[in-house]
């Protein structure tokens, strides 16, 4: 294709381009998302990237068909006029190349592989720097097969050498901003209602859509801004979903969603010990001695008199400052925060939260505290 075929407008700023990385296993509609999505709306220009990431030698395949030079090459010019680029790259290089045809596409799209887990490649569009002010993280969509996401999530293999025993299955549904429980044309009333609980047991707060041949409205998938915290009705929803959550973490599993409700401010000491000790040191045990990890992690906190929303995937976690108009005028009552991870439990989170509250109120020991 030559670049004389496109109507160049350019435009005085550019704006930052929103990606969505759709995930869900094996077979389970990710490619046949993509093409409905890129069939059916017209407005946008859309770039997809089919990411080969994945474990051991498919990363290497990926990294050497990634370079520069191969990209453009594979651009091409769909039936409804919107663009495609299918790039065979792990993330960060394919993008920044992208970028580089700014203006001439407004929306990108990111298929993972089945096996992959979305949470590192998501943690590199979410924060990197260099990438930061021309593209951010919209979302992450989980397409899941009705008919086979119970015995996925149930599968000893397919786990990852991380130290993680949870499996790519369990991953991309805890990671979900949306999951389209997709195939259910080919599934019983009570298995779809079956998986409907385990997905919410997993994941308290994340939207569920059911659907045949991933046929979705656009409206519901595109744009969501899950990672911005300037959205009142994104945070107003938080907060309501999250007050469900408690009651579906009731499945015998080990992954679910626990919500601790927050009752005084925090300071910012304080959130950042706890932060540290829970994600990064991975203080906290559970009752019965085994370490919790956390997945996933979205919260509604009030910082110094100033809420804040809170997000971290696995040990990356990003505080951004809430509008107070995007808080419906609600009080400090309605703070809290959502975990989804392994072994977690309100009680040892609560008293792990209050412990970092107590160590940053106290001034560090002196000389002749500690001789005493
Ligand atoms: N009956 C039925 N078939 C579907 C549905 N959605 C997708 N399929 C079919 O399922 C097969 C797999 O769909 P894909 O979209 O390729 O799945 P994928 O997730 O991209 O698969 P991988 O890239 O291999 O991980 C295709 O033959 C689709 O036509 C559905 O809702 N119902
Ligand atoms: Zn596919």
């Amino acid at each position: 294709m030559d670049d004389d075929d496109i109507p160049q407008l350019v435009p005085a700023t550019f704006q930052s381009v929103p990606v969505t990385i759709i995930t869900g296993y094996l077979g389970a509609g990710k490619t046949t998302l993509l093409n409905y999505i890129l069939h059916e709306q017209s407005e946008k220009k859309i770039a997809v990237i089919l990411n080969e990431f994945g474990e051991g030698s498919a990363l290497e395949k990926s990294i050497s068909v990634g370079n520069e030079g191969a990209l453009y090459e594979e651009w091409l010019e769909l039936r409804n006029g919107c663009l495609c680029c299918s790039v065979k790259d792990n993330g960060v290089k394919a993008i920044e190349n992208l970028m580089t045809k700014r203006g001439k596409f407004d929306y990108i799209l990111l298929e993972t592989t089945g096996l992959a887990d979305p949470g590192p490649i998501a943690t590199i569009f979410w924060l990197d720097k260099e990438l930061g002010s021309d593209i951010f993280l919209d979302g992450i969509i989980t397409v899941v097969d009705a008919n086979h996401c119970l015995e996925q999530i149930d599968d000893k293999a397919n786990t990852f050498d991380d130290g993680e025993p949870c499996n790519a299955a369990i991953r991309q549904v805890c990671l979900a901003d949306l999951i389209l429980l997709n195939k259910t044309d080919l599934a019983s009333k009570e298995i779809v209602q079956k998986t409907k609980d385990v997905i919410h047991a997993l994941n308290g707060v994340v939207d569920l859509i059911e659907t045949q041949h991933s046929k979705v409205s656009l409206d519901r998938i595109l744009d969501l801004r899950a990672y911005s915290g300037s959205g009142s009705e994104r945070i107003e929803r938080l907060l309501a979903s999250s007050q469900e959550s408690q009651k579906l973490s009731h499945l015998d599993k080990d992954v679910c969603s626990v919500t601790l409700p927050l009752a005084a401010p925090l300071t910012r000491g304080a959130l950042d010990l706890f932060l540290q000790r829970l994600l990064w040191e991975r203080r906290l045990l559970d009752d019965k001695g085994d370490t919790a990890s956390v997945i996933r992690l979205k919260g509604v906190v009030n910082l110094e008199g100033a809420p804040h929303l809170l997000q971290a995937v696995y040990q990356t976690w990003d505080l951004e400052a809430v509008p107070d108009a995007a808080r419906g005028g609600e009080g400090l009552d309605r703070d809290r925060l959502i975990f989804i991870g392994r072994n977690l439990e309100e009680k040892s989170l609560r008293r792990l939260l209050e412990e970092c509250v107590d160590a940053e109120a106290q001034p560090p020991p002196s000389y002749s505290s500690l001789s005493r």
